[in-house]
């Protein structure tokens, strides 16, 4: 038994073109996709002004009190200049205002200009002072760099070689100039709350959308493949497992729909959140930022090996995958036989086999992650400690402030949290790639069989001749199946087959349904070439009837009528009087509407044959095809099927292909079948007089069941 049914191994196509692929796909959502891609970058915004809202919590109101101040006599023109500056302190009859640190050296100039004067409010000897003017940057905040003489408010404080006047300041003056950064807090507090909320309200929407977005795609591309899949020849799925293809329809288009929702417009969430941390570092401090990108190559380099070692290892486990899923369908259809023949155990070893194989696959795949992600965050916190080094050093030598440093731990962090989600990505994104080159080779491949360019539209009644001119038929390359077969079915003719096993009767019948096409000379129906005619034409004339039935999941009625609203029940009930079945059917408990298990389990193989010939009947076919039909029906009711067949093939042109050549003595024509040619031709009379194969086979026969004298 055949159970390997690999999926492709390489990559038939380029990345780039799966992608194009997969684009047209979406196309028609971009309005959404495009408004996701929005949402996305205002989280970005949200997610990535948070920290920034602490760095502005400890620099500006934490450790604000110190900052240089500008000041002027409440009330004159300059103190009205100064309120541009923002928040104004107003204390002993002058007001202040506190410069940002990136102001205070610009406002240097100008603030003399405009009359104010600079202060500032420095802690010395473990107690705060308000001088009149502002420390030179070298002298820091360091306490033991600035020395007091004097006190109350003519004390004099010296830093860094210069003296400025100063007033001590008592709990109340440090109040009104703390009160602005109690404001402050809670004005950031509200901010960085509105940032959180606003974040998970989008993300929500966000969310959403893209659900919606990619269900839909995939809901199209789930009904395309399956509309595609019902329009395959035979040939095709004598090729591909059952197995596969539902994997195919279900699996594959999951995974895509796992790149539509959840990695594309992410990927991009992704690289605007890289993009607008590298931004936001280097505005912060161009110095830390370059520090903070000196892993960057080591996480270069790591994400390559990654990138390439999981690839091959993710394509392993889906072939691997694939060979499981199709044991799998096949061998639990295929159960009954299995126990039959006692081989479970056999079965359980192959199965066994591959599972250990398929675990051994993801284990591999899960070791590599398992190196990947805890490396990549080494490299994170490697980042962090770096700007703790530096950072740490250059916040006591003054040259950045702590809450930069304290922002840029979060930005690093936030800038490797998509690094660390990479790996799971780019599972999804493999997959999903592999699924999407299933997907669209199974949609490529064109159905071997398809309409003519110009079809020759035959009229509603057909008169039912059917003629083969050296037919010569293989399923595949040169090993023919059929050679040089030709023979004409007059219209209403009852014509039957005959010959060994594998001498190409099944073949003849799946030919004129045009399930496959010929290689050489010409099938005609009515004199025209059945390739010129419509498929669904051809096969609306046609009924089959074949050895093995296959019933859906449904009634009985349903079975019979098989979505075909144009058949009414009391044309079922008829069809299924003419073969006998009307009685058994209302015997069941629900009668018409009695329920067939999966694959109609509950009915003997010869009620399902039964239940075939009515849906042949119910169809009202102009030519009738029998495929060992009645194999599985016992004698007396093949008596009374026969007689019904009799009925209906009347003024229908019949093929019968029949073991039993009782089934097919009163046949107009018998052509035998030997090894893909026609042997013999006439009808059961003429072929014995022939004394040749027929007779051969037609006394053999005529021994096993009745042990009495010769033929005629
Ligand atoms: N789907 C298929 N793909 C490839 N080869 C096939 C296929 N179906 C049948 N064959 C081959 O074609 C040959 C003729 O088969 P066919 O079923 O026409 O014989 P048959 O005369 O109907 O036999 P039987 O009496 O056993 O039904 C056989 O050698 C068989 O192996």
């Amino acid at each position: 038994m055949n159970i390997h049914t690999e999926a492709p191994e390489g990559s038939k196509m380029k990345d780039s073109q799966l992608l194009l692929k997969l684009l047209s796909y979406a196309k028609p959502y971009w309005r959404m996709i495009l408004l996701c891609i929005s949402l996305a970058f205002l989280i970005v915004v949200a997610d990535l002004v948070r920290p920034y809202i602490l760095k502005v919590a400890i620099d500006g109101h934490i450790n604000g009190l110190g900052h240089p101040m500008l000041s002027a006599p409440a009330g004159q023109q300059a103190a009205a200049e100064l309120e541009k500056y923002g928040r104004v302190t107003e204390w002993n009859g002058r007001e202040y205002v506190r410069l940002a640190p990136e102001e205070a050296a610009a406002d240097r100039a100008t603030a003399a200009a405009a009359g104010a004067q600079p202060a500032q409010i420095v802690s010395a000897g473990g107690r705060p002072w308000l001088i009149d003017g502002w420390l030179p940057a070298e002298a820091g905040e360091d306490e033991p760099a600035v020395t007091v003489r004097g006190e109350g408010s003519s004390a004099v404080l010296s830093a860094g070689g210069r003296e400025f006047p100063a007033r001590q300041l008592d709990e109340a003056a440090v109040g009104a100039f703390r009160a602005q950064d109690y404001r402050g807090f809670l004005e950031l507090g509200a901010v960085f709350l509105a940032a959180v909320l606003g974040s998970a309200l989008l993300g929500y929407l966000q969310s959403n959308l893209l659900q919606y977005t990619g269900q839909t795609i995939i809901f199209n591309i789930r009904q395309q493949l399956f509309h595609h899949l019902s329009r395959m020849s035979m040939s095709y799925f004598d090729r591909n497992p059952v197995g596969r293809l539902v994997v195919r329809v279900t699996q594959d288009t999951e995974s895509l729909n796992q790149l539509y929702s959840q990695v594309v417009v992410n990927l991009v969430k992704d690289i605007i959140v890289l993009i607008g941390i590298i931004i936001v570092m280097l505005q912060l401090s161009v110095k830390l930022a370059l520090l903070s990108f000196a892993v960057l190559p080591f996480l270069a380099a790591l994400t390559f090996w990654y990138r390439s070692v999981i690839r091959q290892a993710q394509r392993h486990s889906r072939v691997i995958l694939s060979r499981l899923n199709s044991f799998l369908a096949e061998n639990l259809s295929g159960i009954r036989i299995t126990q039959l023949f006692i081989r479970e155990e056999r079965q359980w070893e192959q199965f066994d086999r591959l599972n250990t194989d398929y675990y051994r696959a993801g284990m591999r795949g899960t070791v590599i992650n398992s190196i990947f992600q805890p490396a990549i965050g080494f490299l994170g916190n490697l980042a962090i400690a770096l700007l703790l080094w530096y950072g740490g050093a250059s916040v006591i030598e003054g040259g950045i402030t702590f809450g930069i440093v304290y922002a840029f731990t979060h930005y690093v962090r936030q800038f490797f949290q998509p690094l660390l989600s990479l790996a799971e990505k780019y599972n999804q994104i493999q997959t999903a790639m592999v699924g999407a080159e299933r997907i669209f080779e199974t949609l490529g491949e064109k159905p071997a069989i398809v309409d003519a360019a110009q079809p020759c539209k035959l009229p509603a009644e057909i008169r039912g001749e059917i003629r083969f001119e050296n037919v010569w038929f293989a399923y595949s390359g040169e090993d023919w199946v059929l050679k040089d077969v030709s023979f004409t079915i007059h219209p209403g003719q009852t014509i039957a087959f005959v010959g060994a096993t594998g001498a190409g009767k099944s073949s003849i019948i799946q030919l004129v349904g045009r399930f496959y096409d010929i290689q050489k000379g010409s099938i005609k129906l009515d004199g025209v070439d059945i390739r010129q005619i419509p498929l669904d034409d051809l096969r609306r004339y046609i009924s089959i009837v074949q050895q093995d039935v296959f019933l859906f999941t449904g009634d009985i009625a349903s079975n019979i009528r098989l979505n075909n609203t144009e058949i009414t029940d009391e044309e079922i009930r008829q069809a299924s009087r003419m073969v006998h079945m009307d009685d058994f059917v209302r015997s069941l408990p629900d009668g018409y509407g009695t329920l067939l298990g999966e694959r109609g389990i509950n009915l003997s193989l010869g009620q399902r044959q039964l239940l075939s010939f009515a849906r042949a009947i119910a169809f009202r076919p102009q030519i009738l095809i029998l495929d060992e039909a009645t194999s599985n029906i016992d004698t007396e009711t093949e008596l009374i099927v026969q007689d019904a067949l009799h009925n209906i093939s009347e003024g229908r042109t019949t093929m019968i292909v029949a073991h039993r050549l009782s089934t097919i003595q009163h046949a107009d024509q018998i052509i035998v079948m030997h090894k893909g040619r026609v042997r013999e031709t006439g009808n059961h009379y003429q072929l014995l007089a022939q004394r040749g194969y027929y007779y051969r086979l037609y006394e053999l026969q005529y021994k096993e069941q009745k042990p009495v004298p010769k033929a005629r």
